[in-house]
């Protein structure tokens, strides 16, 4: 019995010292993912040296911020920063405490943002100012916070998906080390106010605006990447809102052909024109406070017709375009489309049943969800209950956006994957935002090679030792203990 005990303490004494050197050999990063709809806090973790090979930094912990994203506190002076503090709190729990000081801590705004700064430059700055002074006030490294471009959001959404799919590097050896990159996959994706396509392209690029080079891994990747600003899910519907209440004089009483048939919501007209993305449809005077009462007529058809219209087809200025005289390459390979690309297609397959793999299996699904009545939705998906009513109008959208406006059709839609996890981690910008800020996205290859630290060596080498004593005193034990037995 003392044997077992002694051997079991051994045995815990080894693990915990295992943990003990694993943590202290682990890097923590931190990103704010602060979207217009909402913010998450994300944590990533690797190991000291380890940082330049792919796939080894992972993401140990995803906060999600309660409330909207930072934009919507504009006006409220400190709540921006202030609605933050609970997943900055649970941060610093889940991050051990001798690493706070070197943890980076990035924050990085997207749509909800580029429109305020677009509406109200100065309280654009005061959100950001104030999220930053929250930020420092935690023991962590901080970095900034920013405002990134769609072209950035589009670059860094991709190297996400290839980091995590880890299509940077094959490498190998054959007499020299060889890094010949796999294909690479595109990157989808659909927020709450604007969508991104990015993939890497052989093809010449008409409009230089859309063109990115990146040099990872030792290979050049030449990106094609363009971000629609209003194209988000929560702009697009109010956009849908505005055009149908336009289109029917602006009176109190709405006909939503996207809405299910019977289903009716009252809404302030404030809600629908107060974004820039709805000055177009904006009637030269009104009462924001006025109600508007919309009933749904679930018809299909209509839907269609009235969210084509959110698109412009008619002109193109280049050999070819995707829509809104933005020049667009044929896509081309495989892409993976996540955040609300999953959500609809996901919700699709949930309530039809049908699996959506093709062009044709999209749209028979969305021709059903747009023909079910609220309350068979509601029997379905009841955990979906606030946003049920706009499935159809979002579902309708992305099938616009997807096969008229990107150009997938029967041959490349099946290689579209409707993600929004690869392995443990979430699939978005973030990821691919700290890789690249923190420098662990190496230019070249040499980078794979790199020598261990002397710091790391020590560890390393401690941990050896401490586990040879551990071999070695069971040994003598169990030696001792037969001497002993044999000699009774
Ligand atoms: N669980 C869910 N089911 C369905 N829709 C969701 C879910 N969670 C979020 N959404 C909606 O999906 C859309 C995209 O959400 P996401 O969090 O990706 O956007 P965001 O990052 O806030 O916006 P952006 O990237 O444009 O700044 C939003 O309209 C959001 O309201
Ligand atoms: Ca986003």
């Amino acid at each position: 019995l003392g044997e077992i005990s002694y051997r079991g303490r051994i045995t815990v004494s080894i693990r915990n010292l295992v943990a003990v050197t694993i943590r202290l050999m682990s890097e923590y990063g931190i990103v704010l993912d602060a979207g217009s709809s909402h913010t998450a806090l994300y944590i990533y973790k690797w190991l000291a040296d380890k940082q330049n090979g792919t796939g080894v930094v992972t993401q140990h912990r995803e906060c999600h911020v309660k409330g909207g994203g930072i934009s919507s506190y504009a006006g409220l002076h400190g709540a921006a920063g202030q609605s933050l503090e609970a997943c900055l709190d649970q941060a610093v729990k889940d991050i051990p405490k001798e690493k706070h000081h070197v943890t980076p801590v990035y924050l990085g705004a997207t749509a909800g943002m580029r429109l305020l700064q677009m509406s109200d430059p100065e309280q654009s700055a005061q959100i950001l100012q104030d999220v930053g002074h929250k930020i420092q006030s935690y023991p962590f490294n901080y970095q900034g916070a920013a405002i990134l471009s769609g072209q950035e959001e589009g670059a860094y959404g991709w190297v996400t998906v290839n980091y995590l799919l880890e299509n940077f590097i094959k490498y190998g050896f054959v007499g020299h080390w060889f890094s010949p990159g796999r294909p690479t996959v595109g990157a989808l994706d659909f927020g709450g106010a604007s969508t991104q396509i990015t993939f890497a392209t052989q093809e010449e690029l008409e409009d230089t605006r859309d063109t990115m080079k990146l040099r990872l891994y030792g290979q050049e990747y030449s990106l094609y990447t363009h971000s629609f600003l209003c194209y988000g899910q929560d702009q697009v519907l109010k956009r849908l809102l505005a055009h149908i209440v336009k289109s029917q004089g602006y009176s109190g009483a709405v006909d939503h052909p996207c809405y299910p048939a019977g289903h009716s919501r009252t809404l302030q007209f404030s809600s629908v024109f107060n974004s820039p993305c709805t000055t177009e449809s904006k009637p030269s005077s009104y009462n924001p406070q006025e109600y508007l009462t919309l009933h749904g007529s679930g018809h299909y058809e209509h839907c269609l017709g009235n969210v084509s219209k959110i698109f412009s087809f008619d002109s193109c200025p280049f050999s070819q375009c995707s829509f809104d005289e933005v020049f667009q390459p044929n896509v081309s390979g495989s892409y993976m489309a996540f955040s609300a690309f999953y959500y609809v297609h996901s919700f699709l397959q949930r309530v039809t049943g049908i699996t959506v793999s093709t062009p044709s299996q999209l749209e028979e699904a969305v021709s059903t969800v747009c023909r079910m009545s609220f309350s068979q939705m509601l029997l379905l998906a009841p955990e979906q209950k606030a946003r049920l009513q706009d499935y159809c109008a979002s579902s309708v959208f992305v099938k616009v956006l997807m096969l008229r406006g990107y150009g997938f059709d029967e041959a490349s839609f099946p290689h579209i994957s409707f993600q929004k996890k690869a392995g443990d981690a979430s699939v978005g910008w973030a990821l691919g935002y700290m890789l690249s800020l923190s420098n662990l996205l190496p230019a070249e290859t040499a980078g794979l090679r790199k020598a261990l630290t002397l710091g790391a060596w020590g560890a390393l080498i401690f941990l050896f030792v401490l586990l040879l004593t551990a071999v070695l005193v069971v040994i003598l034990f169990r030696v001792c203990h037969r001497s002993n037995e044999s000699s009774v």
